[in-house]
Order: C-alpha cells, then sequence, then structure tokens
C-alpha cells in the first residue's frame, strides 16, 4: 500500500496521515473496486461521468473563488495553472469512461447534480466565502485522493492498454497531476503556518469534510444517486 504521507512534516502530511483511513476508505470503496478489476457497470460509469462534469465545473468556479482571494501572483498563477488543467486536460479522463460505455461526451452530461454532488459543491463554495486557507484545504483532497489512488494502483497492478478504464486510470497517475498537489500542498502548508488556532481548525476541518465527500461521491455514483424521496415520493 501506498503511504499518503508517511514521513513529510507540515500541516497538509499531518492532515493526510490523520485522515489515512479516509483515503484507504476512499480507495476500497466498491464503485472504485469496480474501476480497478473492471466490472463496473456502464450505468454507475455514466452517472458517475455526467455527475463528475457538473462537479469540475463548480470546480472551477472555486478556484475563481480562490483568485479572487489571492494575495498574490504565485497563488494566481496557481489557480490559472489549475483552471486549465481541469478546463483543458481533465476531460480526457471523462472521454474515456464515455468511450467504454459507448457514449458521447455531450450526451453523458447532465444539468443537475445529485444530492451528494451538491453537497460537496456547497461545502467547497461556502469554503469559498472564509479564508484563502479554508477554501484551499476544502480543494485539496479532490487532487489529492485521485492522484494517491491512481498512482497506488498503477503500482499494484499496473493495469494494460486493455484494461476497460486504462485511459481513466493513466491519466490521474501522470505525474504532472502529482506536481500539482505538491505545489498546492506547499502553498498551503505556508499559509497555514501563518494562520491563527481557530483558522487553522476550520482548515482542518474543511479537509476532512471534502475527504469524506470524495468517499460519498463514490457511494452516489455506485448507487444511481438521485431525487426520488427515500420513500419513492
Ligand atoms: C469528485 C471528484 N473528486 C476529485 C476529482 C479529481 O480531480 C474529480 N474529477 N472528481
Amino acid at each position: 500500500m501506498l503511504p499518503v504521507a508517511i514521513d513529510e512534516t507540515g500541516f497538509t502530511a499531518d492532515l493526510g496521515r490523520r485522515h489515512a483511513d479516509l483515503f484507504e476508505a476512499f480507495y476500497r470503496h466498491p464503485f472504485l473496486g469496480g474501476m480497478r478489476d473492471g466490472t463496473l457497470g456502464r450505468e454507475q460509469v455514466l452517472h458517475y461521468v455526467g455527475q463528475d462534469h457538473a462537479y469540475l465545473t463548480a470546480y472551477v468556479r472555486c478556484y475563481g473563488l480562490g483568485l479572487t482571494l489571492s494575495p498574490d501572483r504565485e497563488w494566481m498563477r496557481f489557480f490559472h495553472d489549475s483552471v486549465a488543467y481541469t478546463l483543458g486536460e481533465e476531460g480526457q479522463a471523462h472521454e474515456a469512461l464515455c468511450a467504454f460505455a459507448g457514449t458521447a461526451y455531450e450526451d453523458a452530461q447532465v444539468d443537475r447534480l445529485a444530492p451528494s454532488a451538491q453537497a460537496y459543491v456547497d461545502h467547497m463554495s461556502a469554503a469559498g466565502r472564509d479564508t484563502l486557507g479554508v477554501l484551499v484545504a476544502a480543494l485539496l483532497p479532490c487532487p489529492w485522493t485521485y492522484g494517491w489512488a491512481a498512482r497506488r494502483f498503477a503500482a499494484e497492478a499496473a493495469p494494460g492498454e486493455d484494461h476497460p478504464f486504462h485511459g481513466w486510470w493513466s491519466f490521474y497517475a501522470e505525474p504532472s497531476g502529482g506536481e500539482a498537489v505538491a505545489t498546492m500542498r506547499s502553498l498551503l502548508d505556508g499559509l497555514a503556518a501563518g494562520a491563527g488556532p481557530a483558522e487553522r481548525e476550520r482548515m482542518e476541518r474543511a479537509f476532512e469534510v471534502s475527504c469524506h465527500h470524495e468517499i460519498r461521491f463514490w457511494e452516489m455514483a455506485w448507487s444511481l444517486e438521485d431525487w426520488t424521496p427515500p420513500n419513492g415520493g
């Protein structure tokens, strides 16, 4: 198993270690298990793509909130590059899933977030009305969990070209993703070092809640969650 942050020091390394159980639950969720063994159903894959496309649109908006909170051009550069990555490249991961499902990307897109995706987006947007540190703490689990899981799977199983989700796994295992997380973590470590105890606590909570939302996002797609009331309406 790939440790989350074994011998590193700093705010985010501490957070990663403290919530290693959530990273593990993320990795072990049956949705991601189905992405590993290739057994995931077409409907679940398409539910995920539709929701994730809408989620990433909202995520880019949160980077926009980060731009308005940026104290300097280093932070602006970070958000600028992050927006370019999400808008310009992350669609490749979805395209790979659409190819598996035999569906055009446009046809997989939806105009309504499911409850769990909506809750995650609302959490990040609310963090964007707090400080830059709280916002970035809420945004960090998104790239960190995916990159960590993809590198772990690559190390454990090295899925070949014939794996049904090869394109998705290889996209998130790319070193550029790991470098972006390293940049995000060091910027956030810098903010945390200058934050008071109350703000640090809100940063820690924002990070933890996003880790939970990451796991619940899998559960949403796995269970094909929608807005039908639990009693069937
Ligand atoms: C929900 C979610 N979390 C993380 C990522 C990785 O960027 C993603 N595409 N979607």
